[in-house]
């Protein structure tokens, strides 16, 4: 589960303080998937980095599986981060030096899996995926859906309990854009998976979403059709 309560983030810029999420209220119960629309500036990013531990709110609390951000040290949130979270983002942050395969393996190998079933469980996920054909390829090789397939992989490798997507098909044309959510929808659905996606794109939660909310300026509301 993941909630945040009455989080506020503020930034200071030049000798003020700038609001970038205010007083956000939020509750994903275990397997929903939720998407966040929003414009571009209205706070997104933040929200995501909020519930992953990458910002910290300057009031409220944020929980994720179980564990408040607040109360855990740095090595911990790393800790908590490598267990519980896959992150996808727009532009796909792959190892460029790394192969298809290596890419995927790398939370194995920092969760101190041993190589053969490092390799066994990468092989078995680029299957389904659909790129066990591209395993020894390096990412500038590949395609723009292919690069996002080996993200998807790597996020889901260590089958972490959340996976949180910021814009994963922003960076894809209309007809890439399709597959890349069917398979990461079948893959949250197979696993029970929690997932957080943000998007500008307003014809993404239909594809893919239990339940949208928006993002405007900063502040949660409801999703309306006009949005
Ligand atoms: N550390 C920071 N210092 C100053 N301003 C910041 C900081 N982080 C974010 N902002 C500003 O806060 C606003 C929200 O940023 P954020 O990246 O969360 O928005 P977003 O909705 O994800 O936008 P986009 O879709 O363009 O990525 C933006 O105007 C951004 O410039």
């Amino acid at each position: 589960m993941i909630a945040l309560r009455t989080v506020t983030r503020q930034v200071p810029v030049a000798h003020s303080l700038l609001t970038i999420v205010r007083d956000v209220s939020l509750q994903v119960e275990p397997g929903e998937r939720v998407a966040i629309i929003g414009k571009s500036g209205s706070g997104k990013s933040t929200l995501l980095n909020l519930l992953g531990g990458l910002d910290t709110p300057t009031s409220g609390d944020v929980w994720l599986n179980g564990r408040n951000w607040r109360q855990l040290n740095s090595r911990d949130r790393a800790a908590h981060r490598l267990h519980s979270i896959g992150m996808i983002f727009q532009s796909f942050q792959l190892l460029p030096s790394a192969s298809a395969i290596d890419n995927v393996m790398l939370p194995l190998m920092l969760a101190g899996i041993p190589r053969r079933e490092r390799i066994r469980r990468a092989e078995a996920m680029l299957d389904l995926v659909g790129l066990s054909m591209r395993r020894s390829h390096f990412p500038s090789t590949l395609s723009g859906g292919e690069q996002q397939r080996v993200a998807i992989a790597r996020a889901l490798i260590h089958r972490p309990p959340v996976i949180l997507a910021d814009e994963p098909t922003g960076n894809l044309d209309s007809a890439t854009t399709v597959p890349i959510l069917n398979l990461l929808r079948e893959q949250v659905e197979q696993f029970g998976t929690t997932c957080v996606l943000v998007t500008h794109d307003a014809d993404i939660p239909t594809q893919f979403a239990d339940r949208t909310v928006v993002m405007h300026d900063g502040e949660l509301r409801p999703w309306e059709r006009s949005d």
